[in-house]
């Protein structure tokens, strides 16, 4: 009976974690969780990102605040416009914004008991600060065709490694979160096996740059990614770095 209740609980969290996924229309691949947990989901499942759960709505904090400086919102906006715009029907506009959320699981329709088996007190950690500006600002845009993810990331002073820079592992903090969407969005569910980071030149703290992150090739359950971190303009390279990241099945979330 409780494997029963665990098993539906998880069928349902997993459907929600999958439709977080923004404009998905898509033909997704089987979840390896599925037989795992003694059910099937349908490869042919057509996701849409309307907000699945209750008439809550929770904040995106993808969105724009008034901590963004001039240069973030100049990119925002340019991005933005290459968007699939709500309402305006079938556009071809390859890129998405994906939207973000302090946590994935309290919201989604029977998660917020997974939640709790996970760990209640559980936030994404680049989105709890409550100072805006202080910390990670940012927002990722998907583009479908060519498998890549740009994220426009504005440092805060809280993220201070070396005087005036940020800190290397804030740095490997927001690869590893656009990668990971990335992943996530071909992969489902997905974890970072392995990042190589080359820090080529520091990152002024409170500037704005661009996080780069390109599907490199999928196999299996790898999945291998190649990301750059340059400045707004494109004329210096920051960051280079390569992930390695491995589909799991949901039960390697909770301790399968
Ligand atoms: C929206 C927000 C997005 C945020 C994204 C953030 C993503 C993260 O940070 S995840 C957190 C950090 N990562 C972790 O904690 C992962 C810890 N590691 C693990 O859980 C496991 O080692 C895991 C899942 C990576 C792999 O374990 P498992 O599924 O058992 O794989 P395993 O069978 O050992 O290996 C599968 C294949 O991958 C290869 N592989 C596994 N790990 C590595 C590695 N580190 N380097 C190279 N290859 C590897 C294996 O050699 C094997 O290859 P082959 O099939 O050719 O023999």
């Amino acid at each position: 009976m409780f494997r029963r209740a665990v098993t539906a609980l998880c069928y349902t969290a997993a459907r929600a974690l999958l439709a977080l996924r923004p404009h998905v229309h898509r033909h997704l691949p089987s979840v390896r969780t599925a037989p795992l947990l003694g059910f099937n989901l349908d490869s042919r499942w057509s996701v849409t990102m309307t907000w699945p759960f209750s008439s809550f709505q929770p904040h995106d904090y993808s969105l724009p605040n008034p901590s963004w400086s001039p240069e973030m919102m100049r990119l925002y906006d340019h991005y933005n416009s290459l968007c699939e715009q709500e309402g305006g029907g079938k556009s071809k506009a390859p890129w998405v914004r994906m939207p973000s959320y302090n946590r994935l699981l309290k919201y989604a329709k029977g998660g917020q008991c997974l939640s709790k088996m996970v760990q209640a007190k559980a936030r994404l950690f680049t989105r709890n600060m409550k100072e805006e500006g202080a910390s990670f600002e940012y927002v990722v845009f998907l583009n479908k065709q060519e498998k890549m993810c740009t994220c426009i990331f504005q440092a805060g002073h809280l993220l201070e490694g070396p005087p005036g820079y940020v800190h290397g592992g804030a740095i490997a903090t927001i690869i590893d979160t656009v990668a990971g969407a990335l992943t996530t969005y071909l992969g489902g569910l997905v974890m970072t096996a392995n990042l190589t980071i080359n820090y080529r030149s520091p990152i002024p703290l409170g500037s704005v740059v661009l996080v780069h992150s390109l599907l490199e090739k999928m196999e299996e359950r790898k999945i291998l990614i190649f990301c750059q971190v340059t400045s707004s303009d494109g004329s210096k390279l920051h960051t280079e770095a390569t992930g390695l990241f491995l589909s799991i099945s949901l039960g390697h979330l909770i301790g399968g």
